[in-house]
């Protein structure tokens, strides 16, 4: 509550304020008659259980998702020195030594292009999340009933050969034209898409541009000395990531 003697209470400060504290202060962020009691009920969206549950919704489906992402693009540029290269000099002509910032995004076709590659060709999430039908459903000539288990592949699209010129190498032109410009493709769909697409999107794709160039400017990434075949293998796990493998990350600084 010592927050409340300098906050604007009628100015939500944040996603956990307003539900654990917001409520109590008055009245609710919809302006409704406050409650107390509200939080106190375990079948209200104020009641703590609720903000405990979306926050480990939010932490389980927002790390282990790009911290893989990023392990593949780091596996990528040791396997393509030359890939690696040109990622180098896009980083020193844009950013030099600044801090990377997502503004700079937009200047670094090339950048963005192997995080869209990476995400595409990786394939973290191939079954998706499983759903199920609320309602019976007639779709593309297929009567599919209420309460039907749904998992749609991701792979039918990030792998479709009709959508990508490779669609089983890592390929970055996928994302760019002629002109070396970036290019977004209608079949870019590892956060799904529909009503349930990943909420975390925005907040994933900023992570990733700024994770991965962060490391790209300080690092040089090879293979360690140590073994003899470097991999593109996949793990297992929910979120898929590459196999763990020994490697060299040498100071660009
Ligand atoms: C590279 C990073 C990420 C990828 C590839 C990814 C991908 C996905 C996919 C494929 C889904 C299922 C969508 C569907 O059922 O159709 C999903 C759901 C979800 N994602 Fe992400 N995600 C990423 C990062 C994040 C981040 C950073 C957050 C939040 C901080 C997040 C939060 C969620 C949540 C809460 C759901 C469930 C949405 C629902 O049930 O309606 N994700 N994500």
């Amino acid at each position: 509550m010592m927050q409340v003697n300098w906050l604007n209470v009628s100015v939500p400060q944040s996603f956990i304020w307003t539900i654990a504290i917001y409520p109590g202060l008055g009245s609710s962020p919809l302006g409704e008659p406050a409650a107390d009691q509200e939080k106190l009920d375990p079948n209200t969206y104020f009641h703590e259980n609720n903000l405990l549950s979306i926050l480990t919704t939010l932490f389980m489906a927002g790390t282990d998702t790009t911290s893989s992402t990023i392990r593949w693009a780091i596996t990528f540029m040791v396997l393509k020195p030359e890939i690696q290269k040109r990622v180098h000099d896009e980083i020193d002509k844009v950013i030099g030594s600044a801090v990377p910032r997502i503004d700079h995004r937009k200047d670094m076709p090339y950048t963005n292009a192997i995080i869209h590659e990476t995400q595409r060709f990786a394939n973290i999430l191939p079954m998706n999340l499983p759903r199920e039908t609320t309602r019976d459903v007639f779709f593309q000539g297929y009567n599919i009933p209420k309460g039907t288990y749904i998992i749609p592949l991701l792979e039918s699209v990030l792998h479709d050969e009709t959508q990508f010129e490779k669609p089983r190498s890592f390929y970055p032109e996928h994302f760019l034209d002629s002109e070396g410009q970036f290019v977004k493709r209608f079949a870019f769909m590892p956060f799904s898409a529909g009503r349930r697409v990943c909420v975390g999107e925005t907040l994933a794709k900023m992570e990733l541009f700024l994770f991965f160039t962060s490391l790209m400017q300080k690092f040089t990434f090879r293979p360690s000395p140590e073994i003899n075949e470097f991999h593109a293998k996949r793990a297992t796990g929910l979120a898929i990531p590459p196999i763990s493998q020994k490697i060299c990350c040498v100071s660009r600084i």
